[in-house]
């Protein structure tokens, strides 16, 4: 699902690297945890693998392609095969919440038909059954967190990618979202979010990878969050 070949990134005008050959792999239907201090490559990772940033060295496997060479014109249809969720929910704030997430099946041309019958499927498994026609602004940040996550699973990609999805939460509210990411796991979707929410993922024991100044440090089945702030 995601492999990574001895995998450095060095920004422009930065002589330490933000990744230091990194390699690992990640299966498919796995649930990983990205953990790590300030600073320490996470948001990195996450954008190699979404071919926002390109390695120094090294190679990025996602879904079975090279993404080194993958043509730049191929990369919005790559990206259309995952599922993100970010932090800061993303949503387009004027439309409701069921015209949010049946934008993601317009931009891919899925017929109306198609999408007049799966919208109210997710929104009704996110638990926002009966809120469609609500505006992102007249809902709670988890409510909202919810709605990202309805569009990032309409299309039921093979990988969720989550960059610090609970980080705007209350800890309840996390709670429900990582029940949520569960339960998406258990369809078969890889889930890999980074995180700074020890709470979280010492709950859920998954796989944790874990970043330091760019080195990978531990990569631990069923772990925890391990590092001191
Ligand atoms: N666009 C950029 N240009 C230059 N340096 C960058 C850029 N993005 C990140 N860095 C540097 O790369 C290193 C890793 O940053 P990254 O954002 O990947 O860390 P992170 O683990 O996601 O941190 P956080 O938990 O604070 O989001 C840091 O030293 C950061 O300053």
């Amino acid at each position: 699902m995601i492999r990574f070949d001895n995998v450095s990134k060095t920004y422009p005008k930065q002589n330490r690297p933000a990744l230091d050959n990194v390699s690992l792999e990640i299966e498919k239907g796995e649930f990983v945890f990205l953990v790590g201090s300030s600073g320490s490559g996470k948001s990195t990772f996450l954008r190699l693998c979404l071919r926002e940033e390109r390695p120094s060295t090294g190679a990025v496997h996602v879904l079975g392609k090279d993404l080194g060479k993958l043509s730049n014109w191929k990369v919005p249809h790559m990206r259309r095969q995952l599922g993100t969720v970010f932090q800061d929910f993303r949503l387009l704030p004027n439309k409701t919440v069921a015209q949010n997430v049946a934008f993601a099946l317009e931009v891919i041309g899925k017929p109306k038909s198609a999408i007049n019958k799966v919208v109210p499927e997710v929104l009704e498994l996110v638990g926002l059954g009966g809120k469609e026609d609500r505006m992102p602004g007249e809902l709670s940040g988890g409510e909202q967190q919810r709605v990202a996550i309805a569009r990032a699973f309409v299309n039921r990609p093979m990988l969720l990618i989550a960059d610090e999805p609970t980080g705007n939460l209350d800890p309840q509210n996390s709670v429900g979202i990582m029940k949520l990411l569960d339960r998406i796991n258990r369809t078969g979707t890889t889930v890999l979010m980074a995180t700074h929410d020890q709470a979280i993922v010492d709950q859920m024991r998954k796989r944790v990878i874990e970043l330091d100044k760019g080195l990978l440090v531990r990569d631990q089945a069923r772990g925890v969050y391990g590092y001191q702030h």
